[in-house]
C-alpha cells in the first residue's frame, strides 16, 4: 500500500479525479487552510456529535504515520472540532493531516504550523469533551461515504476519497490520463495553428 500511496501523491489530484469519472470528492467547502498542502494518505476515521471532541483525541491512538485524520463533524461551524493543541497533537503523532467537515479555532497559529489542514473555516469555541461518537467506522464526511483505510487525497483543488478496493486500477487509470494529457499539451500547446487545429478536430463533422 505505502508505494501505491507514493505513486498517487506523485499524480494530479485533477488527473486521479479524471480516473473516477469526477466522483467522490468532498463538498468544495472543505478547503485547505493554505493552498500549497497537499495529502495523500489512508484514512483513520471518526465521527463525533457537532459540539463534542473528545473521539477525535481517542481516534489518534490509532493509525500509523502518514495516515491522515478524517473527521465526520457534522459539518459543524459553532463549534470547533480542534484548536492548535489538538491540531498540534495528530502532527506531533505523524498523521499526516487532517480532513474535517467542520472548523477549527486558533486558526492562525494552526496556519503557523505549515502542518495540512483541510475543513470548513474558523469559529471561536471550543468542543466539549463528552465522549459520544465513533472511531474507525464508515463515516460521512462532505457528503462522501469514507471507510477506514481509504485513501484520501487532497490539494487546493479539493479532497477527493479512493475506495481502497479501487486503488490499484485508479492509479493505473490516473497514470494514462496523466500520459494523455502531456500528449496533448505537447501538441496542441505549441503555437496558434496547433491550438485551431485541435479545436477543429474535436468538432462535429459537418
Ligand atoms: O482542546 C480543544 O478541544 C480545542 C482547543 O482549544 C485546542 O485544541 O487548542
Amino acid at each position: 500500500m505505502k508505494a501505491l500511496i507514493d505513486e498517487l501523491r506523485s499524480i494530479s489530484t485533477t488527473c486521479i479525479s479524471d480516473a473516477m469519472q469526477g466522483f467522490n470528492h468532498l463538498n468544495t467547502a472543505i478547503k485547505p487552510l493554505k493552498e500549497e498542502y497537499k495529502i495523500c494518505g489512508q484514512a483513520i476515521t471518526v465521527k463525533v456529535p457537532s459540539g463534542d471532541n473528545m473521539m477525535v483525541l481517542q481516534a489518534m491512538k490509532s493509525g500509523k504515520p502518514g495516515d491522515i485524520l478524517v473527521v465526520d463533524a457534522e459539518g459543524a461551524r459553532y463549534r470547533s472540532f480542534a484548536g492548535d493543541f489538538v491540531i498540534g497533537l495528530a502532527r506531533t503523532l505523524g498523521f499526516g493531516g487532517v480532513v474535517a467537515d467542520g472548523t477549527v479555532r486558533d486558526i492562525l497559529s494552526i496556519k503557523e504550523m505549515n502542518y495540512p489542514v483541510f475543513c470548513l473555516g474558523a469559529t471561536l469555541a471550543c468542543s466539549k469533551k463528552i465522549g459520544m461518537g465513533e472511531i474507525n467506522v464508515p463515516i460521512s464526511c462532505g457528503g462522501v461515504t469514507i471507510h477506514p483505510g481509504d485513501i484520501i487525497v487532497g490539494d487546493a483543488n479539493g479532497v477527493l476519497v479512493i475506495p481502497k478496493e479501487r486503488a490499484e486500477q485508479v492509479l493505473e487509470a490516473a497514470e494514462t490520463k496523466m500520459k494523455k494529457d502531456q500528449v496533448r499539451a505537447e501538441s496542441a500547446l505549441v503555437n496558434r495553428e496547433a491550438a485551431l487545429k485541435y479545436i477543429e478536430n474535436l468538432l462535429p463533422e459537418k
